[in-house]
């Protein structure tokens, strides 16, 4: 990482001096404005080339139906998930979202939800748990998105989600009719 790590973040798990654990990490991305899938493969190529952050699965690309837009006709997205082991401090991996979405133009509205050239949200980050406005983990809505849940069980159908269950289960429960697979579109990892 290049950037300068922000002092008035405290990470528990930076503070111990000790060597940090090697965590899985579940990464959702996310476009629908500009061109999307320049910064999804973007991105895949900016997290692949982080420091300690090793991805060792790209998803394949969805095309979904905008949930809980602001707008009408808001266009579609492309998503994909990324996973990865990584020793990072979770909080270290959150500023490395918010820089990799910078980079990519990404515009912080005020409006909930609005257009978005590139959203990096972290899922989840092995065992850690954090509940404050800079960081959440595990995601507390991605248990409920189609466009989450369908490429990471793509990439794991066994996977679980922290306090959820089997994410096929999730799977299950919700309305999957809005995502379509992109198999023209494949993400690669250099
Ligand atoms: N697990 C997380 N992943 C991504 N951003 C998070 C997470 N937890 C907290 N945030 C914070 O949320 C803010 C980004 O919110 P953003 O507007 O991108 O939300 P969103 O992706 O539009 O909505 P949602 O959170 O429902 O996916 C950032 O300030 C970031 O620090
Ligand atoms: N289809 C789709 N809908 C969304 C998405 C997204 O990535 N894909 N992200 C949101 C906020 O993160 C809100 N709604």
């Amino acid at each position: 990482m290049t950037e300068t790590p922000n002092p008035n973040i405290v990470d528990a798990d930076s503070l111990t001096g000790e060597m940090h654990p090697i965590r899985r990490v579940v990464v959702a991305l996310g476009s629908n404005l500009g061109e999307r899938f320049a910064a999804l493969q973007g991105a895949v190529d900016a997290l692949a080339d982080t420091p300690d952050f090793f991805v060792t699965g790209v998803s394949p690309v969805y095309e979904t139906e905008p949930v809980d837009s602001p707008v009408e006709d808001a266009p579609k997205f492309l998503n994909a998930v990324v996973l990865a082991d990584t020793t990072l401090p979770a909080a270290r991996l959150m500023e490395r979202a918010l820089a990799v979405e910078d980079a990519f133009d990404r515009e912080r509205s005020e409006v909930r939800n609005a257009p978005r050239t590139l959203d990096v949200d972290l899922i989840v980050v092995g065992d850690r748990r954090a509940d404050d406005d800079f960081l959440r983990l595990p995601h507390p809505r991605a248990h409920e998105r189609a466009f989450v849940l369908q490429p990471w069980h793509d990439l794991e159908p066994d996977a679980t989600f922290p306090d959820r269950g089997a994410i096929a289960d999730l799977l299950a429960e919700i309305d999957g009719s809005g995502i379509t697979k992109r198999d023209d579109l494949v993400l690669e990892v250099q």
